[in-house]
């Protein structure tokens, strides 16, 4: 018997129940959830300043207590998405493919749920709910081991979702939190073989490191973003410029931000000069050498560096932008092929030719033309909420909503068939 056995007990039989509940009793649960976030919300904003605090004055960069800091705007943003969640269709007993054999037999393909699921991830407390509402409407129910840097915040949310459910006629056991703010528990979920049935570890090399190799029960794998935006000659210099500086400011600690910048030869010295101007104050540049010279005079506030080659396969989470000049589009694929992270990738050009070119060669689960890359997110997907952003092949690929919590069955339909 382990710390977390009377929570994987709890979690499977809350989910068998779940399973089998309706669309409505699942959406009038979410909803009470709702009103119970909407309650507890200066509990919650009163724990999350706690570990605001605490990381602060352990050292925490700025653009990560951005992760963490939650603000009434942002904690009604997530009780939103939920909504959106409501909105959404059951993803549970859909039909999704069904035929008749000669024998008569009639073969479906239905959804139903992974199962239980449990998520690691990063000091974000806006997954706490995000995960829960998509695990609830897929019929799953989920552990969620969320950062020891947001353990007051989380453990408040959590509270307030249970309370929800109760409220509302929903299942509150079908949602727990690990909160021991130890790492021996994550040991224990990535042992826990057929107690949880897929584990989603959402996070750093290090964390996916550890479960990737320690893991007994099956993994869908997120990974860190070291995320490129590629600039062809032919872009629109100043499309190319608002997106770079969306790309990299917007949220530079999230695993979707831009972190390397590669611009063709041909439209380096129009190009830099601008980007320049944009991140001046804002960010360091690490440009090669090529990519420095194209900005010329350099604007007041610049914090310009050389690039080292350790930049390429350095995903920064913070205001530092790596620039090199490429020569070709060969040569920017083959550059995003060997140093990226199969997250998602950009080519701003209005040579449709290159678009698809990158588009088929570009090894990514997001590959965008002309538009930001901060737009790899299940909100902005239409789904919602994120479980995370898959960046490997099996089961789901991308920002997974609640597709990804499910799998299929084969229900089949006989009238007395025996095989011959
Ligand atoms: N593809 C995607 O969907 C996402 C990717 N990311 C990537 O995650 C990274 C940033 O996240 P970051 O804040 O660094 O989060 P971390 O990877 O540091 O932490 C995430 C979670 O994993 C735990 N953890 C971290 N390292 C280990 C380890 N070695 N062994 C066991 N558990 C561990 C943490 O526990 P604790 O802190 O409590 O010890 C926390 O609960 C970036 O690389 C980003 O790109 C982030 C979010 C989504
Ligand atoms: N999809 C999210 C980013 C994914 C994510 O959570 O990343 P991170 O900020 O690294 O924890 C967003 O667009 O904000």
């Amino acid at each position: 018997m382990n710390s977390l056995d009377h929570l994987f007990d709890s979690l499977k039989k809350a989910q068998a129940r779940l399973e089998l509940q309706t669309r409505h009793a699942k959406d009038n649960a979410l909803r009470s959830v709702m009103a119970a976030l909407d309650n507890a919300r200066e509990d919650i904003l009163a724990a999350n300043r706690a570990d605001v605090e605490r990381a602060r004055s352990g050292g925490m960069k700025e653009a990560l207590i951005d992760r963490l800091a939650l603000d009434s705007g942002r904690i009604t943003g997530i009780i939103d998405s939920i909504d959106t969640i409501i909105r959404q269709e059951d993803p549970i007993q859909k039909v999704k493919a069904g035929w008749t054999m000669p024998n008569g037999l009639f073969i479906e393909q239905i959804t139903v749920p992974l199962g239980v699921a449990a998520i690691i991830y990063e000091s974000r407390p806006n997954v706490t709910v995000d995960a829960f509402s998509l695990a609830y409407k897929a019929g799953c129910a989920i552990l969620l081991r969320g950062s020891s840097a947001a353990l007051e915040s989380n453990r408040t949310i959590v509270r307030a979702i249970k309370d929800g459910l109760s409220r509302g006629g929903g299942i509150a056991d079908a949602v727990a939190l690990a909160d021991s703010g130890s790492r021996d528990e994550i040991d224990i979920i990535l042992n826990a073989r057929g107690k949880i049935d897929v584990v989603l570890p959402r996070g750093g090399k290090e964390l996916i490191r550890r479960v990737v190799e320690n893991a007994r029960v099956p993994v869908i794998e997120t990974g860190e973003g070291n995320c490129h935006i590629y600039v062809e000659p032919s872009a629109d210099i100043g499309n190319a410029a608002g997106i770079i500086e969306n790309a990299k400011l917007q949220k530079p600690g999230a695993c979707n931000a831009a972190e390397t910048l590669l611009v063709r030869r041909e439209i380096a010295a129009d190009l830099m000069p601008l980007v320049a101007q944009r991140l001046a104050g804002k960010a360091q540049l690490r440009c090669d050498e090529r990519s420095k010279a194209a900005i010329g005079s350099v604007p007041a506030g610049l914090d310009l560096r050389d690039a080292d080659d350790s930049d390429w396969g350095t995903e920064f989470l913070d205001y530092t932008l790596a620039v090199k000049t490429v020569d070709s589009l060969d040569e920017a694929i083959t550059h995003i092929n060997t140093y990226g992270t199969k997250h998602s990738e950009a080519i701003l050009t209005k040579n449709l030719d290159s678009a698809g070119e990158f588009q088929r060669r570009v090894d990514a689960a997001c590959v965008y033309t002309n538009a930001s890359i901060r737009f790899t997110d299940g909100g902005e997907f239409g789904f919602g909420a994120e479980l995370g952003i898959s960046t490997q092949k099996f089961h789901a690929r991308g920002p997974m909503g609640l597709e990804a919590l499910t799998t299929i069955k084969y229900r089949i339909s006989g009238s007395g068939q025996i095989r011959p």
